[in-house]
């Protein structure tokens, strides 16, 4: 891969779902003419209100959902269409994890942390390591999530929830991916503990060779995380741009009015209903 080639790439990216049968519901177009570049090293936001459509992208370049048109790319190789063989799909999956908001229902809920970790381990190995050494790889994996070790004998319902955040966070990196899809990823948590997940999301981004996608509705927890953002409104990317040069300076209408509606210190509130004008 040369070094500014985009690790992934989407180009007129269209998804639309179709009216169920014998209804008289019209086709949904979830996502319509979507097109953006993911670098190395790079964190990059896709935001908008719900419905927009970012949740359908994500799952489009994971290929969690089929692609009306448009192309994906990841390291320049298409990823359009469905992988011919079970080695193309884990080497897809090995690239691109996906980390979803609700840990909860994203583990199997008997099987322990270590296993958790364990059987990506040695379903993304490269190489044919022994027990040992997985178990090895295991416990620094805990490590670099901030879980003590001993949690690798636990079961996901006697953790919390950000403790199970974390856990979903090292079940991708045992993948060692080139991207992580953080799909709402911090959502579900409490301001304190989406602070932490945060902060260590930025330590795993800045110790390993790892882009992320962030999908959020929240600005203020983009503004913290992500370089660029991208802004989607009914489907199509409506703005984009330096995350902090866009929330600083919003010029186009939606981003104001998103931004206007996150409260905190420095944010002016404003109505809801003013989203939808
Ligand atoms: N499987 C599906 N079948 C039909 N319509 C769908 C399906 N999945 C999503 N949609 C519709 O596509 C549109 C975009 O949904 P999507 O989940 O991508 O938005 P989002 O911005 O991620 O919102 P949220 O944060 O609420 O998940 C919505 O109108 C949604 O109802």
């Amino acid at each position: 891969m040369s070094s500014n080639q985009p690790l992934i790439s989407v180009t007129d990216l269209r998804k639309v779902f179709p009216a169920p049968r014998g209804t008289k519901a019209e086709d949904v177009v979830a996502v319509d003419g979507v097109s953006f570049d993911l670098h190395a090293d790079e964190c990059l936001a896709i935001v908008g209100e719900s419905g927009s459509g970012k949740t359908t992208v994500a799952r489009m370049i994971v290929g969690l959902e089929t692609v009306t048109s448009g192309a994906v790319t990841v390291e320049g190789k298409d990823r359009t269409a469905a992988p011919r063989h079970l080695r193309d799909r884990r080497e897809r999956a090995r690239q691109v994890q996906y980390v979803f908001q609700d840990p909860y229902s994203s583990l199997n809920g008997r099987q322990t942390i270590g296993n958790v970790i364990l059987s990506n381990l040695s379903l993304h190995a490269t190489d044919r390591p022994g027990r040992t050494e997985l178990q090895r790889h295991a416990q620094e994996i805990l490590d670099a999530v901030g879980l003590p070790r001993r949690f690798a004998d636990r079961l996901p319902r006697e953790l919390s929830g950000g403790q199970r955040q974390r856990v979903a966070i090292a079940r991708a990196l045992a993948a060692d991916p080139q991207v992580v899809v953080l799909d709402e990823a911090v959502a579900a948590l409490d301001v304190s503990i989406q602070a932490q997940i945060l902060n260590l999301l930025s330590d795993i981004k800045a110790e390993r060779k790892v882009s992320y996608l962030f999908i959020s509705h929240d600005l203020a927890v983009v503004n913290q995380i992500s370089d660029r953002m991208i802004v989607m409104e009914n489907g199509k990317v409506v703005d984009q741009g330096d995350t902090a040069a866009l929330l600083a300076h919003p010029t186009h209408p939606y981003t104001r009015a998103l931004r206007a509606a996150v409260p905190g210190p420095g944010w002016r509130p404003v109505r809801r209903e003013k989203l939808a004008s």
